[in-house]
């Protein structure tokens, strides 16, 4: 029998093979990234997180399945606690801590992508919710997967690769996508294609975060 997540990923597979081709993940496992656009990157992960957070809660709020609710609280929570704590780590490593990280502020994807989430959360249905929150986990295990089979010559990227394709994290991503199954077997087609929809849109600013974060994007005026 075929899984919706297959179909799904059909829709985001374009934008995942721009995601891996990018010089940004290229040049992460090359280890020519550098240094300084990779500060950029995590200061603007520092700006996004307490939005993907609130995010995932919101989605939690609308799930009708409690082991649904308590799926998404708890993630809500491991990413402040788990993503929060890398994130500190790595800031530190360029002698910053999140006071630095807040003086520098969001970028505009960044707000753009924040706000697009928490607006899919708000205003949306259940599935729609899901549909913008799924790349995130997703496109970061496949990317995580992909990119450990390379990893890094330079210990700090090899670093942030093995949190990524690590086993747990792989399992939480699993957990979603089982989740995700058995929620579109229940909706009309209507919905399954609403959901794609933001899943489409959330794959691309994943896109556009790592491009950002390359040309070290900045308010214009
Ligand atoms: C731009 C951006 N997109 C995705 C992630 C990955 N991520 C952040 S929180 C979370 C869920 C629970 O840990 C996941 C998968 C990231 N760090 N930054």
């Amino acid at each position: 029998m075929s899984r919706f997540r297959d179909e799904l990923w059909q829709v985001v597979e374009g934008v995942y093979a721009e995601i891996l081709a990018h010089p940004f993940l290229t040049g992460l496992t090359d280890g020519t990234l550098p240094r300084e656009v990779f500060r950029y990157f995590v200061v603007q992960e520092t700006h996004f997180l307490p939005d993907y957070a609130r995010a995932l809660a919101a989605c939690g709020v609308k799930a009708a399945d409690p082991a649904a609710v308590q799926r998404f609280a708890g993630d809500a929570a491991r990413t402040v606690e788990v993503e929060h704590s890398l994130h500190v780590e790595l800031l530190a490593a360029f002698g910053m801590d999140e006071g630095d990280a807040r003086g520098e502020g969001a970028a505009p994807t960044t707000v753009g992508y924040g706000s697009y989430l928490l607006r899919a959360c708000h205003l949306g249905t259940f599935p729609e919710a899901l549909g913008a929150i799924v790349p995130c986990y997703w496109i970061y295990a496949r990317v995580g997967e992909e990119l450990l089979k390379q990893s890094s010559p330079d210990p700090l990227y090899a670093w942030w690769i093995e949190t990524y394709g690590n086993e747990p994290y792989q399992e939480t991503v699993a957990g979603v996508l089982d989740l995700l199954d058995e929620v579109a077997a229940t909706l009309p087609e209507a919905d399954r294609a609403k959901l794609c929809e933001h899943a489409l849109t959330t794959a691309r600013y994943e896109w556009l975060f790592w491009d950002a974060a390359w040309r070290r994007e900045s308010w214009p005026v």
